[in-house]
């Protein structure tokens, strides 16, 4: 059985990779910071993010797969990541009421056996509701919006705004399980036969 590591500080990561492949997996958080790399497209960001993670974590193993991802809000050309404060909570949500953007997601998959990298990019269409400024202060007052890209949550109570979305649900969530699965399958990862401890 291969060793899987996710590189991920966040809950919900590991709660979807333990959808997928069950228990048997470590949890790794990478020390990688996000820069800003003026120059890359919202794409390549979010790639380039996904890989510093996975790479950095990798430095602590010699066998096994690296999983990390990257997910941000791409909204008229500008990505979104998550809001530092209240306030710029509140601002995000203002400019995505109302409106379709895309939540896009920049997975990585290191198989340090082989030593392959596979990068890809995930990306879901979100349409949301007309929010009004007391609802959004109201949110923002739960704390959900606050260490989420965009500055909701579709899987908590930012549902009640998303009206619609085309492509992988869990990509919005932060882990792109259909893609996700593929690779994973190709990497010799049973999904359906045990790989429980
Ligand atoms: C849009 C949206 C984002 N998110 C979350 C997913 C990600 O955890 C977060 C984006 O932050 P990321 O920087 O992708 O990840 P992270 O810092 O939470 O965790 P790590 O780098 O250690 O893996 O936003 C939701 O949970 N629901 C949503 O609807």
């Amino acid at each position: 059985m291969r060793q899987i590591i996710l590189a991920s500080a966040s809950p919900r990561r590991q709660e979807l990779l333990k959808q997928l492949i069950g228990d048997n997996f470590r949890v790794y958080s990478s020390s990688y910071m996000e820069s800003t790399y003026p120059g890359l497209l919202p794409e390549e960001l979010v790639l380039r993010h996904s890989t510093g993670k996975a790479r950095d974590v990798a430095k602590h193993f010699n066998s096994g797969l690296v999983i990390s991802a990257d997910t941000s809000v791409l909204f008229n050309g500008e990505l979104m990541g998550k809001p530092k404060s209240s306030e710029e909570a509140e601002k995000m949500l203002k400019l995505l009421s109302g409106q379709r953007f895309l939540v896009i997601t920049g997975l990585t998959v290191l198989d340090l056996d082989s030593g392959t990298e596979i990068n890809e990019l995930e990306s879901t269409t979100v349409w949301m509701d007309e929010i009004s400024n007391e609802q959004i202060s109201a949110y923002v007052r739960t704390g959900e919006p606050l260490d989420k890209a965009g500055a909701f949550a579709v899987q908590g109570k930012g549902a009640a705004f998303v009206k619609r979305i085309e492509g992988d649900f869990f990509n919005v969530v932060g882990l792109p399980l259909f893609r996700l699965g593929k690779i994973l399958q190709k990497a010799g990862v049973s999904i359906f036969e045990g790989n429980l401890p």
